[in-house]
């Protein structure tokens, strides 16, 4: 079992607090991503479950036990680094056994040639090959074992990495960016191996990235960290749908939502541009709205937004079309299907509704807070968006 827990994990350099306060859970078996812009803290983080790094204050436990006072050795688990952290002057085979005759030959066994003759070195060389093969063609690279890391692309030599955190069999996998070398092609051919790795294996998977992308294609969960704490954590979709904070809403999702700053008045009523939007707050006053571009649907009247087209970026699926929108700082993206490819120039004016229970509404703090369609305008709007999808 590899549940790992953190528990209010604290952690300065000095006088800086890195860490304030971590708390979260991970489940056995899980795929688990710490998101969050450089410098949040999430190597640290991972750091500290590794063992690598000591906290501040608070404890971490693995499978239900405490492990503060271990040493990195004695934790069970596997790291793997964007540095592939391999051995030069090693084969790929010798590589990914490095673990295995570390923990199964004595000293005088790994002597290069006298060890080879020494009893039993024989047998369990032969057993250490067997799990270096099976690992190697799990990964597809068992075609490469004879060959030094100099004389392999950037993926195969992730390969070897993963394949010598595979044989070590351990209760977690912790990953640390490990393929921010790879071009993008390969990252996303990677991303998707990484991910069906934890499911054949069914062992429990920390991964550390900043890219957002891959987090929502691999994990079960993403933990989005911000400036030394945890924002939010939840599957890719809740995080997508419903993000329970600003920063959240900003940093997943590609392209990024739209962010509309807002005024709501002593009855709940939103108003952008002191235009009523139709929508009021059902909760704490709105200060930004959210609508991800795939939201907004062009309708002639009662918009939300109305803006002129600047730019219209044509990626054949599908159209984003960029928007100076009134009141809004940031240009409005908007994604299109690729029938509208034609029917939409540079300078037409647009105007843009949206569906209530995909607007995300967010309070002066930032945090998430509830936002509904006014009755009379609802029904409007709601006839508006069916006379247009
Ligand atoms: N040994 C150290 N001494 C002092 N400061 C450190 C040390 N290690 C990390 N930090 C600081 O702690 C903060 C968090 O670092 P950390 O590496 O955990 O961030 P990160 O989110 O993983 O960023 P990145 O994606 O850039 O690796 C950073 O501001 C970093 O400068």
């Amino acid at each position: 079992m590899a549940t790992i827990q953190f528990r209010d994990i604290r952690k300065s350099f000095g006088d800086t607090d890195v860490l304030k306060g971590v708390g979260l859970d991970i489940a056995d078996g899980e795929f688990l991503s710490l998101v969050g812009p450089s410098g949040c803290g999430k190597s640290t983080l991972l750091r500290i479950l590794a063992g690598l790094e000591s906290q501040t204050s608070g404890s971490v436990t693995i499978g239900g036990t405490p492990v503060d006072g271990l040493h990195a050795a004695d934790r069970d688990l596997a790291m793997v680094f964007q540095s592939y952290a391999l051995y030069p002057h090693l084969s790929v085979a010798e590589n990914i056994a490095v673990p295995l005759t570390m923990r199964r030959l004595s000293s005088a066994q790994r002597l290069p040639l006298v060890g080879r003759v020494l009893p039993g070195s024989r047998t369990t060389r032969a057993a250490i090959g067997t799990t270096v093969r099976e690992a190697a063609e799990m990964l597809d690279i068992a075609h490469l074992l004879d060959r030094k890391p100099g004389q392999l692309s950037g993926g195969q030599r992730q390969r070897v990495a993963l394949g010598r955190a595979l044989v070590r069999d351990p209760s977690a996998f912790l990953l640390d960016e490990p393929l921010s070398n790879l071009d993008a092609k390969m990252r996303v051919h990677m991303r998707a191996e990484i991910a069906q790795l934890n499911r054949r294996l069914g062992a429990t998977f920390v991964y550390v990235t900043h890219d957002q992308a891959e987090a929502m294609t691999m994990s079960d969960r993403i933990a989005v960290m911000m400036e030394g704490e945890l924002l939010q954590v939840g599957t890719p979709d809740a995080l997508y749908d419903h993000p329970q904070d600003l920063r959240v809403a900003q940093f997943i999702g590609s392209p990024a939502i739209n962010i509309l700053p807002v005024d709501t008045d002593a009855s709940g009523t939103i108003h952008l541009c002191d235009m009523a939007t139709g929508l009021r707050a059902n909760g704490p006053a709105i200060e930004h709205l959210g609508v991800r571009p795939e939201a907004f649907v062009p309708c002639e009247e009662g918009e939300l937004v109305v803006g002129r087209v600047r730019l219209i970026e044509n990626l054949g699926s599908d159209l984003f079309v960029h928007l100076d929108a009134a009141g809004v700082p940031m240009p409005v993206t908007v994604r299109l299907p690729s029938s509208a490819r034609g029917h939409v120039k540079v300078r037409d004016v647009m105007r843009l509704t949206a569906a209530p229970e995909r607007i995300c509404g967010f309070d002066s703090a930032g945090k998430a807070a509830p936002v509904g369609a006014q009755n009379k305008v609802h029904d409007n709007v709601h006839d508006k968006v069916a006379r247009h999808v």
